[in-house]
């Protein structure tokens, strides 16, 4: 029987998603595209008729702005909302700003395929001499945490999912537990700890799963928060289809 209920969503396409980019840490907007999925991700939510009591989100602007627009559509903007680098991207690392295709190109699809999936396998670290390493280490939204010592330079899955469980168990559970309807806003990586964690999938299954952007899915748990809906996406089949596999094809070579 089910007793709980949870909605997820990964943010609308990024500027970064749309030029093909791993993203990670950095801070990327919603791109035009983003934008319209996130509204059409409320539509789809007001027209389900659902009522949030309160919901969580990173601390990165693409999955706030998702969050933004899915809560100004159902008329909800006045929920409590709690931000965390905990639901934060996995860290890309040193791959933070490349070309998913041309780092294809340079060190092979299959190598792309276990940076961007595998794991336990991380990218590489993030050197202090990287582009973006001042932009993230010194930005203050992490001045209290993460703490200087637990900030990371990459994360594999597996490092993602040690930060996002805590969350989960400590702070979304007892939600649950009370009552409340909540809405995750967040990204492709964070989401997937999370859904791995629910679904109790193997490494070998989480590699083949791939989260569309912009399209909210549901889980429903019963009292041991184990499934007995998983991953009900508000969407029609084909569209879901045909995201999932963008989100694929973007490792590889063209
Ligand atoms: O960091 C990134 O590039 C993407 C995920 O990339 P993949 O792991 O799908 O390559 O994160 P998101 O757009 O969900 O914030």
């Amino acid at each position: 029987m089910a007793r709980y209920k949870v909605v997820m969503v990964r943010h609308g396409e990024s500027e970064w998603n749309q030029k093909n980019l791993f993203c990670g840490w950095y801070d990327a907007s919603l791109s035009p595209k983003g934008e319209e999925e996130a509204a059409n991700a409320g539509k789809a939510l007001k027209q389900g008729n659902y009522k949030f009591d309160l919901a969580h989100t990173s601390v990165l602007k693409r999955a706030q702005n998702t969050l933004g627009s899915i809560l100004k559509e159902l008329g909800q903007e006045d929920i409590p909302i709690s931000k965390t680098w905990r639901l934060n991207e996995r860290h890309y690392g040193g791959l933070t700003g490349l070309n998913k295709s041309e780092t294809a190109a340079k060190y092979g699809e299959e190598q792309v395929q276990i940076w961007r999936r595998s794991f336990d396998t991380p990218p590489p670290a993030m050197d202090i001499d990287h582009a973006y390493y001042d932009q993230i280490v010194n930005d203050p939204r992490y001045k209290d945490e993460p703490l200087k010592e637990e900030f990371p330079m990459f994360e594999s899955l597996k490092l993602t999912i040690q930060r996002t469980l805590p969350y989960w168990n400590d702070v979304i559970i007892p939600q649950l537990k009370e009552g409340k309807q909540i809405l995750i806003a967040a990204h492709g990586n964070s989401l997937r700890g999370i859904v791995k964690h629910l679904d109790n999938l193997t490494e070998d299954q989480i590699m083949s799963l791939n989260l569309p952007t912009g399209i909210p899915f549901e889980y429903e748990l019963d009292e041991n928060f184990k499934p007995v809906v998983s991953m009900k996406f508000l969407g029609d089949e084909e569209t879901v289809k045909k995201a999932i596999e963008a989100v694929a094809a973007q490792g590889k070579a063209k």
